[in-house]
Order: structure tokens, then sequence, then C-alpha cells
């Protein structure tokens, strides 16, 4: 058997797409254009990829963009008083502060010095805590694209079996909540958990969040199972720089019912649902109905 490819950039162009048409709307018959800041602190290239494509794709949608790109060495007191002035500035509606940070910098007190209302990564504890108890937040950009992506292949997931493998506070934790949220059974799998082959092939959904280059081989996938693979790893092969998954893709995709690729899975998706966040705390801002298809 092999899998249907799910293709994440051709689906994030159809949501980038439906964000442009919505924000055409907000400026034409509201006068307000959202606004995105993104907060740049050194320079970890993987933040940089990503930094790239954002602000071209912000544009694209007629959405207002500003990169504040900091020195390495910024002091934690700048950087609280640079997003205090973003909170303060009723041009922006998110603001993103790109993680990793320097080591001599607060991660935590940070993002939670974010105005929850602003936070489009959905990583203020607020908006944990609000996902976490079912109600209306700001929902982190890689989960909510994951949903999109499942809802739009099974229709419902109401009493899947999903194993999320990955912990972090970023896509685990978070595309639990979600999976929860949608009537899921729900594991959460990780590096100290048990038999993990037996736990990861008891599953119709598969969400793999590790960061650990194929990791997860085609023979731990129960046959027909769809294959959400969150993992961007950079790997050296055949002297060559390449991107893998965290996901065995050849012998996974021979096992699964569905499968995303990377890069073209996961990654577009993530950017869209930035967008996506965006215009909905600019909706919210403004007392405007929420953007249908495009929240949690
Ligand atoms: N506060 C914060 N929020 C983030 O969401 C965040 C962050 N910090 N720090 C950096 C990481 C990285 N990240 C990516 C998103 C999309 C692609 C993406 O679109 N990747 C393409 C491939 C790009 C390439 O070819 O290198 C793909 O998978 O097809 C990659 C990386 C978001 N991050």
């Amino acid at each position: 058997m092999s899998a249907t490819i799910i293709d994440g950039k051709a689906f994030a162009a159809r949501v980038r797409e439906k964000v442009a048409q919505h924000v055409t709307r907000l400026k034409e018959e509201h006068g307000v254009t959202p606004g995105l800041a993104v907060v740049l602190v050194g320079e970890d290239p993987a933040s940089q990829v990503y930094v790239r494509s954002k602000g071209k794709q912000t544009v694209e949608v007629g959405m207002k963009s500003v990169e504040h790109k900091l020195d390495a060495d910024t002091s934690e007191a700048d950087l609280l008083a640079l997003v205090d002035q973003l909170n303060d500035d009723p041009e922006i509606h998110g603001i993103l502060v790109q993680l990793p940070l320097p080591d001599h910098i607060d991660e935590d007190l940070v993002i939670n010095s974010i105005s929850p209302a602003k936070d489009v990564d959905g990583f203020h504890i607020s908006n944990v805590g609000l996902l976490s108890t079912g109600q209306k937040s700001m929902v982190p950009c890689t989960p909510l694209g994951c949903l999109m992506m499942l809802r739009d292949h099974h229709g419902s997931l109401s009493g899947k079996d999903a194993v999320v493998i990955g912990r972090s506070n970023i896509v685990g934790k978070p595309m639990a909540q979600l999976l929860l949220g949608d009537s899921c059974t729900v594991t959460i799998a990780h590096s100290r958990t048990k038999d993990i082959e037996e736990v990861v092939r008891r599953a119709d959904i598969v969400v793999a969040a590790v960061g650990r280059p194929e990791m997860v081989p085609g023979d731990w996938i129960k046959p027909g199972a769809t294959v959400i693979d969150v993992g961007i790893n950079r790997i050296e092969r055949d002297g060559k720089n390449k991107l893998v998954g965290d996901v065995d893709f050849g012998s996974a995709s021979e096992v699964a019912g569905a499968i995303t690729p990377v890069p073209g899975g996961v990654g577009p998706m993530t950017i869209a649902c930035l967008l996506a966040n965006t215009l909905t705390a600019c909706a919210r801002a403004n007392g405007l109905p929420e953007p249908e298809g495009l929240t949690a």
C-alpha cells in the first residue's frame, strides 16, 4: 500500500488565500490592517529561515509586517521594553518573539510579558490555560496547522486513537490538547516511554514532534494510519545537506494511509497559521466575528 501524501504546501497556499480575502474585507469595510511584529534576537539559523519566508508571506496577504532584529547581547530589560512598546501599539495585532532566545534572557519571562491577545504563538501561560480548559485562546501555529490537515483528511476525529510523540510546550502538549478537544483518545509518548513501538502501533493518528531525524520507522506505524511529521532536521547524507522529518518517510509511506512530507508538510502550515492567528487577533481586537475555518 502506498500512502496519500498530504500536501502541506498546497494546503498552506489555500489558507493564505482565505486569510488574504479576510484582510481585504477588514481593510475595505472596517479600515483596519492586521499588523504582525516579529522580534529576532541574535542569529539562530533555523529562526532566520523562518523569518525570511514569514515576512514575505505577511506582506503577500496584505498585512503590515514589522521586523525587529536585535543583537545577540541585547539585555533582557531592553527586550521587555520593546515587547511593552509593541503591546501598546494599536497597529500591531500579533507579536512573535523568535525562540530560542540567548541564554542570558529568561524565555518564560519574555513570553509572559506579551499581551495574551497579541500572543500569536499561543505560548503565553494565559493562552495555554485557556486552551487546556477548552476556552477561546490563541492556539500555537504548528499544532493548529496539524489539526487543520487532520480535520481536512478525516472529517471527524472523534474516538480516534492519537499518539503524539514529544512533550514540548511548543508542539507536543498543545497538540495533545487540540486532539483531546476533537475527542481523540490521546497518548503522549516521549523519550522515557516504555515500549514506544507498541504505543505508536496502536495509533490511528501519529504526530511526531521530537526533533530526531527519522526516528520513527515504518514498522511502528499501524497500516492505514495518518502520520503527521513535525520534525525539520538538517542532516548530511551522501555529502549533501538534506531536510528530513522525525519519521522515516520511505518506509512509513508504504504502510501509512496518509502522511505529510518534509519539507512541504507541516512547515508551510506553521507560517500560514501564524498569518491566520494574526488575522484572528485583529478581528477580536476590533470586536469583529472570528474568521471561519481558520481557528481551532
Ligand atoms: N516563537 C517562535 N515561533 C515559531 O514558530 C518558530 C520559532 N519561534 N523559532 C524557529 C522555529 C522554526 N519554525 C519554522 C517554521 C516553518 C518552517 C518551514 O516552512 N519549513 C519548510 C522548509 C524550509 C527550508 O527549506 O529550509 C518546510 O518544512 O517545507 C521552518 C521552520 C518556526 N519557528
